[in-house]
């Protein structure tokens, strides 16, 4: 019997779903399947990892929901191209339903499971459904990459009708009828944490549901307190991990909140950036500040990471971020503009390690946000700008509440001096990038 496969992968979710929609009404039963990708869990540096902890427990919750409909979900560890083109062999698959993800990997990636798939005369259908508008859904009126966020959220604003955030109806299809039903022993069992040399690491995890109504009203005037726990939404990690729609995020923003709805565009904006541009994953954008004399220097950079710089927003951030996966994002501009600042290290540095910690991580947003701290990127802070952390401070934290919880020797005999005086820091990058970027004109 032919079936075909929706390939979960951004999208842990069951409801408005826009791939899993289109797999329900293609007349084939359907087999949900997820891959653990090898690709990606071999470089974690850790094996207790949160952020897996986390698709690990949303993967099981859609194995049940699938199981409870009446039908099977497949998980399986592997090289994605591998498992598909085994699964191609095991069941007769006419079409692997997906959503597209922006990121260089992604995009490689599907390109050869679509020519293998292909070549067993199978199809890969993939569906926008991780942001509103993609790729070159928004351009300027002259038809260039828009990179000028004022331009493009006017655009994005003009176009977003209410019919664009109607959730897709993948949950009422999502029934015995429509799904494919096979045995415990054909479908394999699916991969524990465990069998795949991984170990839980227990975070807090927002919960998986939308903002408080009275959150959102009051957003623009919290968004910026860190010592708030509930100031901003937290719905990073879930929109990360599609285990929210983006439909129903930008919706509540729509009807309850402009300077909420903007922030959530700057996501989309990144994503399209980093579609137009992949090599900006590994390299700044403006080829003017590409050979920067970055200082890179190593005892610096740990003390960055483990907060022991003697600033102490900065400080804060990081020990808030290594140990809850986390940072509101003033204290995310903070710390990243310290390090490629004043202590003049290599965006991509800063970027690595974010990447390492942050729950939320996303490749686009972070790249984007990286770069425009750095003033490399194709939209940036003037390359000029840098920001004291110790007026960021009196604005963001002036009781230091936020900096006593993370740093409860601030203002002690232990706590150490600033590790570079944010003057002289300043001046140094300045004319250090001035020099850089005459001697590439
Ligand atoms: C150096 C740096 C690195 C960052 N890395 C990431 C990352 O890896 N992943 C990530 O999701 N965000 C990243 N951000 C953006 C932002 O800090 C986080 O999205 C936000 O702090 C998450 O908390 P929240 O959900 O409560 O955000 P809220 O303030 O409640 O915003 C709601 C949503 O809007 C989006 N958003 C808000 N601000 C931004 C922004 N500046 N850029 C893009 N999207 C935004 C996010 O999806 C966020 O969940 C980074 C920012 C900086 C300065």
């Amino acid at each position: 019997m032919k079936v075909c496969l929706l390939w979960h992968r951004r999208d842990l979710r069951i409801h408005d779903n826009v791939g899993l929609a289109a797999a329900l009404a293609s007349g084939l039963p359907v087999l949900p399947l997820f891959i653990y990708d090898r690709d990606i869990l071999d470089h974690l540096p850790n094996k207790a990892d949160a952020r897996l902890t986390f698709i690990y427990d949303e993967v099981e919750k859609l194995a049940h929901e699938t199981e409870a409909a009446g039908g099977t979900f497949l998980a399986r560890y592997g090289r994605p191209l591998e498992v598909l083109e085994q699964l191609v062999k095991d069941f007769d698959v006419a079409a692997v339903h997906t959503n597209e993800d922006y990121e260089p990997y992604a995009t490689e990636r599907d390109t050869a499971v679509a020519k293998m798939l292909k070549k067993h005369g199978a199809e890969l259908h993939a569906y926008k459904d991780q942001v509103i508008f993609a790729k070159d859904e928004i351009m300027t009126k002259s038809g260039t990459v828009p990179k000028v966020f004022g331009a493009y959220l006017k655009a994005y604003t003009a176009k977003l009708t209410d019919e664009l955030l109607e959730p897709h109806d993948s949950k009422k299809a999502f029934k015995k009828a429509n799904l494919h039903h096979i045995s415990k022993e054909k479908a394999g069992s699916r991969p524990t944490l465990k069998s795949m040399g991984f170990e839980r690491k227990e975070q807090y995890f927002p919960p998986v549901k939308l903002p408080a109504e009275n959150l959102v009203r009051n957003y623009h005037k919290t968004r910026d307190t860190p010592a708030d726990e509930h100031g901003s939404t937290r719905e990073s990690l879930n929109l990360r991990f599609g285990t929210l729609s983006v439909r129903e995020v930008v919706k509540q923003a729509k009807e309850l909140n402009p300077k909420l709805l903007a922030e959530i565009i700057w996501r989309d904006f990144f994503m399209m950036l980093l579609w137009h541009f992949p090599n900006t994953a590994t390299e700044s954008y403006d080829p003017k500040m590409r050979d920067i004399p970055y200082r890179n220097n190593e005892d610096e950079f740990r003390a960055w990471c483990e907060g022991r710089t003697g600033y102490p927003l900065v400080d804060a951030g990081m020990r808030q971020l290594n140990e809850t996966g986390y940072l509101p994002n003033r204290v995310r501009m903070t710390v990243a503009g310290f390090l490629v600042k004043h202590l003049f290290i290599d965006w991509r540095w800063g970027e690595r390690y974010f990447a390492d910690k942050l729950l939320d991580y996303d490749m686009a947003n972070n790249v984007g946000n990286w770069q425009w701290m750095a003033g490399t990127g194709a939209i940036s802070a003037p390359w000029f700008r840098v920001y004291s952390p110790e007026s960021q401070q009196a604005q963001v934290d002036p009781q230091m509440k936020y900096i006593k919880k993370w740093v409860p020797e601030v203002g002690t005999a232990k706590y150490p001096k600033p590790i570079v005086d944010h003057k002289f820091g300043r001046e140094r990058a300045v004319e250090a990038i001035r020099a850089a970027r005459n001697a590439a004109s």
